[in-house]
């Protein structure tokens, strides 16, 4: 037994700890990446009449069953302007895409296959009826349910809010994630970096994560290794309200990892630390109140892959997402790999197809957790099961794709 938590039991600690958040109520152009409280329904059916799908000329079918033939133009239809007369036998009316389909017309001849002349028209072509109509109520009618509770707003759905007949929109409170990075070595890229620093990076990747599922960041800067400091930056993230508070960095074992003990010092209950993956492995993760923690490592592309197998799960809980597991898909291995040790492996690769449509993974050759180039170079993770046996090019894999924010 290695004593390290599993990353599917790891993930349904943190997410069993959490529940949505209250809804507020926005208008459609702040609901973006939102996530709908409760399910819309339809305020009025779409199209509300028969309409015309064609700029042409309304007509009864039992009078243009052949061709040529004429009929009198008796008035005019166009959207947002309904011909208010009928259309007897023997008459048309001139009618434009998305006009209301006048009473008496079933029909629509297309103007290409008509000659307009004065006050009549010459239909060249039979028309069938219904041809080039739009039913009342082809897309949806009043009081259907089209978008569920727990549904991410995208532009579609939001273009179909709007043809619902909603202004305003209740969607989940945007979860406060308050961010914290730790390290002497840190320098804010755009500044001088000491001789000893290196550029922080994770803070705004972590951030740009979060802002993409919704949630609102809170950059609390970087704390030197100091457990003072540590502490206070903790405690800022209490003091406003903080959903969850991401650490990033000083998880691990040495003698400069700090977050723990500030953890706790600050009134949190570790649940647990360090999980049986990789990279990723000294996350851990705990609670103050309402507040939950999670520490994660300071190699940056563990802390991205530990956003992406607990972070952003827990930020889709928190907006009430139904489904908030990250998805595999099965595909096959483009090279060799070698035998896996207890720790599950979310490895760097490039993803391709094969001629049957069958996606390819092929692990990056490099796979430190230090390298940022090969995780945006990367189109997949090619996840490989803790004691998975040396498996060959073709084998069977599961393959992760990394989530739109990222
Ligand atoms: N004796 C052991 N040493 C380590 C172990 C272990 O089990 N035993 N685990 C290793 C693993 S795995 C990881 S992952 C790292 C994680 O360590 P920490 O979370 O304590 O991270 P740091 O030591 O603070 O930093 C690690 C690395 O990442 C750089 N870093 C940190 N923060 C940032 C940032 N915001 N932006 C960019 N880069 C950052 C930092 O400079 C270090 O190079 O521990 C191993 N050690
Ligand atoms: O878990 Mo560490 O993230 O392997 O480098």
């Amino acid at each position: 037994m290695s004593g390290l938590l599993p990353v599917a039991e790891a993930r349904a600690r943190i997410l069993s700890g959490l529940a949505t958040l209250p809804a507020e109520r926005v208008g459609l152009g702040e609901a973006l990446g939102r996530t709908l409280a409760v399910p819309l329904k339809a305020v009025r059916t779409q199209p509300p009449w028969d309409c015309s799908a064609m700029d042409g000329y309304a007509v009864r079918s039992v009078d243009v069953q052949s061709a040529p033939v004429r009929l009198r133009v008796v008035g005019e239809a166009a959207a947002g302007k309904a011909f208010a007369g009928e259309v007897g036998s023997g008459q048309a009316a001139r009618i434009f895409t998305g006009a209301p389909l006048p009473r008496g017309a079933d029909a629509v001849l297309l103007q290409e296959n008509a000659d307009r002349e004065g006050d009549e028209v010459v239909v060249r072509e039979p028309v069938q009826a219904g041809r080039h109509v739009r039913r009342a109520g082809l897309d949806f009618s009043a009081g259907e349910t089209l978008l569920p509770a727990g549904r991410r707003l995208g532009a579609r759905d939001l273009g179909l809010a709007a043809a619902l007949g909603h202004g305003v929109l209740d969607v989940s409170r945007r979860p406060r994630v308050a961010i914290l990075a730790t390290g002497d070595e840190l320098a804010l890229p755009g500044k001088e970096a000491g001789p000893d620093q290196i550029f922080a990076s994770n803070s705004f990747a972590i951030a740009a994560a979060v802002a993409g599922e919704g949630g609102l960041p809170l950059d609390l800067g970087i704390a030197p290794d100091e457990p003072a400091a540590i502490r206070a930056a903790i405690e800022r993230a209490i003091s406003e309200k903080a959903d969850i508070l991401v650490t990033l960095g000083g998880a691990s074992v040495g003698d400069h990892d700090l977050v723990r003990p500030a953890l706790e010092a600050c009134g949190v209950t570790l649940d647990f630390w360090k999980i049986a993956m990789r990279p990723g492995k000294p996350m851990m993760a705990g609670r103050r109140g309402e507040m939950v923690a999670l520490g994660l490592p300071g190699n940056p592309v563990s802390a991205l892959v530990c956003s992406v197998l607990f972070l952003i799960p827990a930020l889709r809980r928190l907006a009430g997402c139904s489904d908030v597991t990250p998805k595999t898909r099965r595909g096959r291995l483009g090279r060799d790999m070698p035998a896996n040790d207890h720790r599950e492996d979310y490895v760097r690769a490039a993803l391709s197809h094969d001629a049957d449509g069958v996606p390819v993974a092929t692990a990056f050759p490099r796979q430190d957790s230090s390298m940022l180039r090969a995780l945006s170079e990367a189109e997949c993770l090619l996840v490989r099961p803790a004691n998975a046996v040396a498996a060959r090019a073709g084998d069977p894999c599961d393959i992760l794709l990394l989530p739109p924010p990222l």
